[in-house]
Order: C-alpha cells, then sequence, then structure tokens
C-alpha cells in the first residue's frame, strides 16, 4: 500500500504559545488510523496542521506524496482531503438534500464515486429526512449528514474530529457501523477520538498525544495488549 499521509516534526503555534512539539507519524492508503490524548493535547491542532487552518511553524506534511505544509485549506481539500470537523458545521437553512449535493464531486477520481444513492444507502435514515433542514436534525443525523457531506467529495482521506462526541450510545454505534463499512470499501480514515476500546477494534494504527508530544505509537494488537497506556494517556 502507498503512504497517504506523512508527518514529519510538527510544530504549530498559536502565537506565542508552542502546542505541537515536533509530532510525527505516517497513514498507508487504505489504512484508519486514529489519534487518540486526553482534552487539551494537540488533537485537533495537528489535525488543523494537516489540513491548512493553522499553518505549522516547522516540519514537513506531505500528503500524496506532495508537501502540504503552509498550502491554503481549500486546495488541499481539493486535493482530496474531507474533515467532519467537531460541530458537525452542517448548513441548517439547507436541507439534508441540499447540504450533501453543496460540496459533490470527485476528487480521487473514483471508478465507483460516491452518489446521493450511495450514502442514502449507507445512511438510510438521511433517505428519510432528505427534504428536512438541517436544523431539524438530531445530533446523530447531523453527524451522518456531516460525514455523508465529506463522502459526496470522494476524498482521498476522510479526517474525523471527535465524530461521536455527544451522541448516545446507539447512535455512536451507528457511527462506528458506517466506519467499518467504509474501511472494508477501502476508504482511508484518521480518526480523532477517545473511545480507546472500540477504536482498537476498528482501526489499523494509533498515534497518542501528550501536551504536544507523541507519547506512544503503534498497532491495534499493541495498543490491546497494553491497557495501561490507555490509562495513562487516555484516561479510560
Ligand atoms: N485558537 C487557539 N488559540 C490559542 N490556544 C489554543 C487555540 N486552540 C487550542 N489552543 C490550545 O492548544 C492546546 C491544544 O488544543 P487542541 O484543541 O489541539 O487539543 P485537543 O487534544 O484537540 O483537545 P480537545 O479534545 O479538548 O479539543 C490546548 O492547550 C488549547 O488550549
Amino acid at each position: 500500500m502507498d503512504t497517504l499521509l506523512e508527518i514529519e516534526d510538527l510544530q504549530t503555534a498559536y502565537g506565542s504559545s508552542q502546542v505541537l512539539f515536533g509530532v510525527g507519524f505516517s497513514m498507508r492508503s487504505g489504512a484508519v488510523a486514529t489519534l487518540l490524548g486526553r482534552n487539551g493535547m494537540g488533537k485537533t491542532t495537528t489535525v488543523r496542521s494537516i489540513t491548512g487552518l493553522t499553518s505549522p511553524r516547522g516540519g514537513v506534511i506531505r500528503f500524496l506524496g506532495e508537501r502540504i505544509d503552509g498550502m491554503r485549506p481549500d486546495r488541499i481539500a481539493r486535493m482530496g482531503m474531507a474533515v467532519v470537523p467537531e460541530g458537525r458545521m452542517i448548513f441548517s437553512s439547507l436541507s439534508v438534500q441540499e447540504n450533501l449535493l453543496a460540496f459533490a464531486g470527485n476528487r480521487c477520481h473514483s471508478k465507483a464515486p460516491w452518489t446521493l444513492d450511495r450514502v442514502y444507502d449507507l445512511f438510510p435514515r438521511l433517505k428519510e429526512r432528505a427534504r428536512n433542514m438541517g436544523n431539524q436534525l438530531s445530533g446523530g443525523e447531523q453527524q451522518m449528514l456531516a460525514i455523508g457531506r465529506a463522502l459526496m467529495t470522494n476524498p482521498h482521506l476522510l479526517i474525523l474530529d471527535e465524530a461521536t462526541e455527544g451522541l448516545a450510545p446507539l447512535i455512536r454505534e451507528d457511527i462506528w457501523q458506517c466506519l467499518s463499512t467504509l474501511k472494508a470499501a477501502g476508504q482511508s480514515i484518521l480518526v480523532i477520538d477517545k473511545y480507546v476500546q472500540r477504536l482498537v477494534a476498528l482501526a489499523d494504527h494509533h498515534t497518542i498525544l501528550e501536551r504536544g508530544r507523541v507519547a506512544w505509537h503503534g498497532d491495534s494488537a499493541a495498543l490491546a495488549a497494553q491497557p495501561e497506556v490507555w490509562h495513562r494517556y487516555v484516561g479510560v
């Protein structure tokens, strides 16, 4: 499998406050990777650095073999990176269907691209709600819509930042199931979340951040075998 994302020695700051101190990890195409760590450890800042929302002060980020550190967020998105951000950010005054169509495209030139019908197959609930406005949806439905909308861009890499935050356990399980389906279909996914036990079953590779540095990285078998690592760095 090809390397999809490579991060080396990432240094990111907000003004004079440095948050990332040499973060590095890489992801292969088709893999599901996680970024784990307690609140405030730098996960969202890492995502903001990768997606171009916050320019890193130092380090290298390569996506599809091309350097993207310092590149504008819209250009990075057009290369085939889609983020489901914390807070979902769906358009409340557009219908479900309009939200899904707003960013439709085939950025990874897939032979079997995501379409409205395929998204509705993945999330039948969205089909039932197709004509409802974004602000009429439950939290779980909004999350499904945010994921569906990201898929409609046919991204090489899908990034979910705290996608299950605030969701009821059953709805959260729906989201995990959806990610399993996407993984089986070969979608590369970077997941930021705190449900280590569930992520060990879903993902291939994990990077744990502690105060802006990589505290641990390894595969699911290694993480499953070291629950003390979860307790120490993720607090579960
Ligand atoms: N816009 C900002 N300006 C200044 N400091 C910030 C900003 N955003 C985040 N920080 C600080 O950077 C550090 C890392 O935050 P970040 O959001 O990356 O952590 P996180 O691991 O994603 O945590 P959470 O799960 O709480 O979002 C924290 O100390 C936070 O207070």
